[in-house]
């Protein structure tokens, strides 16, 4: 391999169900080395992971890249948002975190929005209102549940929160990974009092709100990482806002990512506020917004009916009428918590490969019915959908996104978009560059362009009937919710 034409920075995904780690030269965009290493997620009721874990995977995934990730002068670290994570005076956690996929503090979201002056008040406070994935709902359950957990947390931090500190000693966080806790105003771009007050949370045991741009600390030495002492550490944010400036987003450009969680987001000029709930108002990594929605059921659920259908997950047939919400782990979007999957219109002729189609056509038919909310009036609805997430490999959902969205779906052939967007983050705090520009240089959204079909207005309509109509048995909690 020819040597770096520039300085090497890491970037890191720590995600829901891996960490990967990327070597990038800064000049190029070239990547020089990659690493990955798996966590566990617990499955019954609840959804949680040790931050240990992630710690190691990260060291894992470092060890893979080699010697490369020794020369890198500046690192940074995207990870999944909203987890609750809780460390005693020492920095280890009190019990393991609680994921963004949990859906158990529902009846906290519930009854915070209403007690705190309704949906109203929390869109144009917080820019989101709240659902059972914001940490405050978590911390609230956690204050419910586990008192004794709540009166030993000596600090809290978001995934990346926690490797970020691991690595400088410094406990910080950005303005994108805050504002999806719940108590940040994003108004004022600061720490709600008010709220934290009603949630007895005391402020001190927050991280920092490191800058845009902003270093917020070096590697400290008292590890076994393959970094040399000193290397900058940038900011960090949420995978979803660094997948934002992986893909060097300009406003109004729309993305569909397909991994555990699927989300559709913008990056807009304007704050959002959306009361309804669908949109969450997300800050940038830059000083912009990032408007919202995700899934709780994306590629997980659509493979996990794969197999049980005995199926390759790319053996979808089509001409089906059957109706399949794969609402597995309750749903966030739309809100309905206690759902559980839901089959509808099953034949004697009806195939399996239909099946799988069908289970594909409702986790999408989920994420479009959010992107024209998402959206503002400025977006170009020609616009092509950038399709990201490890589900865009696959031809199944590309075809199933471009059939019922009725837009080009441009796939970008960079898969690591996550990793990508902090590794141009940690180029960002070496040159002054802004990120998302770096990303445009490293020229990281390129990829095919598949042209517009008709949109299948006739699946869509008969999804939304079957949603609308099965309402009362997808509000109603089944045994392990
Ligand atoms: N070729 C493929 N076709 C379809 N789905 C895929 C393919 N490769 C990976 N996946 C799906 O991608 C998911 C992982 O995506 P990823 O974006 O890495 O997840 P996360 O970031 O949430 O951990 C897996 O659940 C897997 O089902
Ligand atoms: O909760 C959200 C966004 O609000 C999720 O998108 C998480 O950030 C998890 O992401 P993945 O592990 O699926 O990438």
């Amino acid at each position: 391999m020819s040597a770096a034409e520039g300085p090497l920075v890491v970037g890191v995904d720590s995600s829901t169900q891996s960490t990967k780690a990327l070597v990038v030269d800064a000049a190029t965009g070239r990547v020089v080395a990659t690493g990955q290493a798996p966590h566990t997620v617990s499955s019954g009721a609840g959804r949680e992971s040790d931050p240990r874990q992630w710690w190691d995977a990260l060291c894992e995934a470092l060890r893979q890249c080699g010697e490369a990730a020794h020369e890198a002068a500046a690192v940074s670290v995207g990870g999944q948002q909203h987890g609750l994570v809780t460390l005693d005076e020492r920095g280890e956690p009190v019990r393991p975190a609680l994921l963004w996929n949990d859906v158990r503090s529902a009846p906290q979201a519930r009854r915070l929005t209403e007690e705190l002056g309704g949906a109203k008040f929390w869109a144009e406070r917080t820019g989101s209102v709240p659902a059972a994935s914001f940490t405050v709902t978590k911390w609230a359950w956690l204050a419910e549940h586990e008192p004794e957990a709540a009166r030993a947390t000596k600090a809290v931090r978001l995934p990346h929160d926690y490797l970020t500190e691991r690595l400088t000693g410094q406990g910080t966080t950005d303005r994108g990974d805050a504002s999806g806790t719940g108590w940040w105003a994003s108004g004022t771009e600061a720490y709600d009092e008010e709220i934290l007050a009603h949630v007895g949370l005391d402020p001190a045991l927050l991280p920092r709100v490191v800058r845009p741009g902003e270093v917020a600390g070096t590697v400290r030495d008292s590890h076994d990482l393959p970094f040399s002492k000193g290397t900058l550490v940038a900011p960090g944010t949420g995978d979803n806002a660094a997948a934002a400036l992986g893909l060097g987003l300009r406003p109004g450009m729309p993305v569909m990512s397909l991994g555990t969680s699927g989300t559709v987001y913008a990056v807009s000029r304007r704050r959002p506020a959306d009361p309804s709930g669908t949109v969450a108002g997300f800050a940038d990594a830059r000083g912009d917004w990032l408007p919202l929605a995700c899934t709780l059921n994306c590629t997980l659920a659509v493979d996990r009916v794969a197999t049980l259908l005995g199926l390759d997950r790319e053996a979808v047939e089509p001409g089906t009428a059957v109706t399949l919400l794969p609402f597995l782990d309750g749903e966030r979007t739309p809100n309905l918590p206690n759902a559980s999957g839901l089959l509808h219109g099953l034949r004697h002729d009806t195939t399996p490969g239909q099946l799988l189609q069908a289970a594909y056509d409702g986790a999408v038919h989920s994420l479009l019915g959010a992107l024209d909310l998402v959206l503002d009036q400025d977006a170009d609805p020609s616009a092509p959908l950038l399709l990201i997430g490890g589900g865009a490999r696959g031809a199944a959902w590309q075809q199933t996104v471009r059939r019922l969205s009725g837009r080009p779906v441009q796939v970008p052939e960079a898969k690591e978009l996550v990793a990508l967007g902090a590794a141009a983050q940690a180029a960002g705090v070496l040159t002054g560059e802004d990120p998302a520009a770096v990303a445009r240089r490293w020229n990281t959204a390129a990829g095919p362009v598949l042209d517009a079909v008709e949109r299948d207005e006739e699946t869509l309509a008969r999804i939304a009937g079957v949603l609308s109509d099965a309402a009362p048995l997808l509000e109603r909690p089944t045994d392990t919710h």
